[in-house]
């Protein structure tokens, strides 16, 4: 509220609450007050100039053109603002429409948009004007129909931006329908711009209007807005300029009114930033209690998978055949540099890759369901009872424009068909469980009251409200600072053991894989190239990239005097990985073979794989002679 005063006491503000009460005044009251006087005929007073009497003088019949001014000023708003609220209403429709449709429907409206957005508006105004034919309910609808491609653009634009958020892939996860997922977290949060938009395209509105009515083609006598009354005053404007100007002047003027009334609430909109709060204080971190992994059927199979985009040059495939099992109540770690496909593997088994991207595996099972060939709104379910995902970034987690406790109970209304009371109590009784203290007044609370460590504890609150198989935590303590991090990792760690759900831990930090997690995939330019118990992870790790980032993670002994280690070079892109092995350039125990053929993943041990034509083998460490690996497994 203290932002809108703020603004409304600026010049930009005092004008346009000014202008705005001014012009609403006028609708309203004008015809009340004016309408006799306006259309009084003086036979005695035809086309008068300004005078005492008749301000802006008269028409052909004798009526006062400034009371015929005032009193249009309904009318041509009027017009105006309900040829805008069509424009708006058709154009949100459009633009949100490929969100909702089948993809080639929603391509071909996508295209039919752009079509529509290239040509300029007052010439789309005037195709329609014709079709509808001539008069105010064609005017209206022509206006309406011709501002509508602009709006639909705007809304693809911002829904596009709004549809990466991590909160709508969490709510994605958690099962809601497309439709629920655009009216309550799409639409909602890019409901301000639109408004914005919408009260500057009413001013632009108001000048179309008046153009049409100047041309004939818009309203038609005996009513009357200021386009006619400028066509009127036009004829004689050698005569009595007054005639034409006097409604020039307020189209302007009502023109100005909404585009600096848009201008001000932009301002507003534009200044917003959620509080920062501070984190809760630190707690002592504890060593994982849970379980040792339970054998049966993987919660997670995934057998060569491979996902890829479309580009211009080509098909980019930044995941290149991976395969790894997670089992019930299993802990893994995915560790790598930026860009190895770790994200993507995980947004992969969680049906979460969008379109144009491409996900193919020869099996990508989850709870022993075929992700891939089970329709989507079968999975919705699935998924949203069985998985739950924890972001990297807190912040966007969540939506900002709906309460906490309303956007975790939505998981228990949907899967588990709480009603709204019951769900809303267990919301109360998870944000306990992971500690948010003060848990039912915080439930009311917006995202932004909350601290980054709280809405990541919150996050896997909303995870907990179902009873997941799988916990996905993509980086879940890169945007945190170090003691809310261990926070973070200790309550993971408890889950695991109080619902025994399997977690997959993604992240760069490979000490905190290896403190949490049971087993460590180690992820090379979109393939695992090592994957080994985390107990095995210091002396047992046998390729040379699982080696040289052990090697890089600085400790007690570490000399702080030398600048911290890097693995020397980069990895490739996704668009040049070369031939042989991946990481041959910046191995130092690369030979011929490893720049010629891609090393196979292949079993060391029951519990340990790697894909190296030159694994580093201690010989104390040596379990079995490297010439017996000869089982492929991915
Ligand atoms: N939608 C996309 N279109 C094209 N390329 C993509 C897309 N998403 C990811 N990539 C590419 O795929 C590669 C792997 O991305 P991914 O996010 O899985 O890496 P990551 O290991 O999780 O990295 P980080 O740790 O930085 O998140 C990157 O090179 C990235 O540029």
């Amino acid at each position: 509220m203290s932002r809108w005063l703020r603004v409304l006491r600026t010049p930009l503000g005092i004008s346009a609450v000014l202008l705005l009460t001014a012009l609403i005044a006028l609708a309203i009251f004008g015809p009340m007050l004016w309408s006799d006087n306006a259309s009084a005929v003086e036979t005695d007073a035809i086309q008068e100039g300004p005078s005492a009497d008749h301000l802006l003088g008269t028409d052909a019949l004798g009526r006062d053109i400034f009371y015929r001014v005032l009193v249009a000023t309904r009318l041509s708003v009027g017009l105006a603002l309900l040829a805008t609220l069509i424009g708006v209403v058709i154009g949100t429709l459009l633009g949100t429409a490929p969100s909702v449709l089948p993809r080639r429907t929603g391509r071909l409206v996508t295209a039919a948009v752009n079509i529509a957005v290239a040509f300029p508006g007052l010439l789309l105004a005037l195709f329609f004007a014709v079709i509808f034919g001539v008069g105010t309910t064609g005017a209206v609808l022509a206006i309406g129909l011709a501002t509508a491609p602009s709006f639909a653009r705007l809304t693809q634009t911002l829904s596009a931006s709004v549809a990466g958020r991590d909160y709508v892939a969490a709510a994605r996860v958690a099962g809601v329908g497309r439709l629920r997922l655009l009216t309550r977290h799409v639409l909602p949060n890019i409901g301000e711009p639109l408004v914005v938009n919408a009260t500057i395209g009413a001013g632009a509105a108001l000048l179309a209007f008046a153009g049409l009515s100047f041309l004939g083609i818009g309203v038609q006598a005996p009513s009357y807005d200021w386009g006619r009354l400028l066509g009127e005053g036009l004829s004689r404007i050698y005569i009595n300029p007054a005639a034409a100007l006097g409604p020039g002047v307020a189209v302007v003027l009502a023109g100005l009114a909404f585009n600096l009334f848009g201008e001000m609430v932009a301002t507003v909109v534009g200044e917003r930033t959620p509080t920062p709060r501070i984190g809760a204080p630190p707690e002592p971190a504890r060593p994982s209690t849970a379980s040792a992994p339970a054998a049966g059927a993987p919660v997670l199979a995934v057998e060569d998978l491979r996902v890829s985009f479309p580009t211009p040059t080509g098909w980019l495939t930044p995941v290149r055949g991976v395969s790894f099992v997670v089992h019930p109540g299993e802990a893994v770690g995915v560790v790598g540099e930026s860009g190895s496909g770790k994200t993507l593997t995980a947004l992969a088994a969680s049906r979460l890759v969008e379109e144009p991207g491409v996900v193919t595996a020869e099996r990508l099972d989850f709870d022993g369901v075929p992700l891939l060939s089970t329709p989507e709104r079968e999975l919705r379910g699935l998924l949203g009872r069985s998985l739950a995902m924890v972001f990297q970034d807190p912040t966007t987690s969540f939506n900002p424009t709906r309460r906490m406790g309303r956007q975790l109970a939505e998981v228990a209304e949907e899967h588990q068909g709480l009603s709204r009371r019951d769900a809303i109590a267990r919301t109360v009784e998870k944000l306990t469980s992971v500690r948010v203290p003060a848990a039912r007044r915080r439930a009311h609370q917006y995202p932004h009251e909350f601290s980054g460590g709280m809405r990541q504890r919150a996050m896997i609150a909303m995870g907990l409200m179902s009873t997941p198989k799988l916990v996905v935590a993509d980086e879940p303590t890169t945007s945190l600072d170090v003691t809310v991090q261990r926070q973070v990792l200790r309550l993971l760690a408890q889950v695991r053991a109080d619902t025994e759900a399997a977690i997959v831990l993604i992240s760069h930090d490979i000490t905190v894989v290896s403190q949490t997690c049971d087993r460590v995939l180690v992820m090379y330019a979109g393939r695992i190239v090592e994957d080994l118990p985390a107990s095995d992870l210091h002396s047992r790790a046998q390729h040379p990239y699982t080696r040289a980032l052990l090697a890089v993670v600085p400790d007690l002994d570490t000399d702080r005097e030398q600048p911290l280690g890097v693995i020397p070079g980069r990895p490739p892109e996704p668009s040049r990985i070369p031939e042989g092995c991946a990481f041959a350039n910046r191995c130092p125990l690369a030979t011929d073979v490893c720049r010629t053929e891609d090393p196979q993943l292949l079993r060391v041990t029951d519990r340990h794989r790697v894909a190296c034509w030159n694994p580093v083998v201690d010989e104390a460490e040596v379990e079995q002679p490297i010439g017996e690996r000869a089982e492929v497994q991915g």
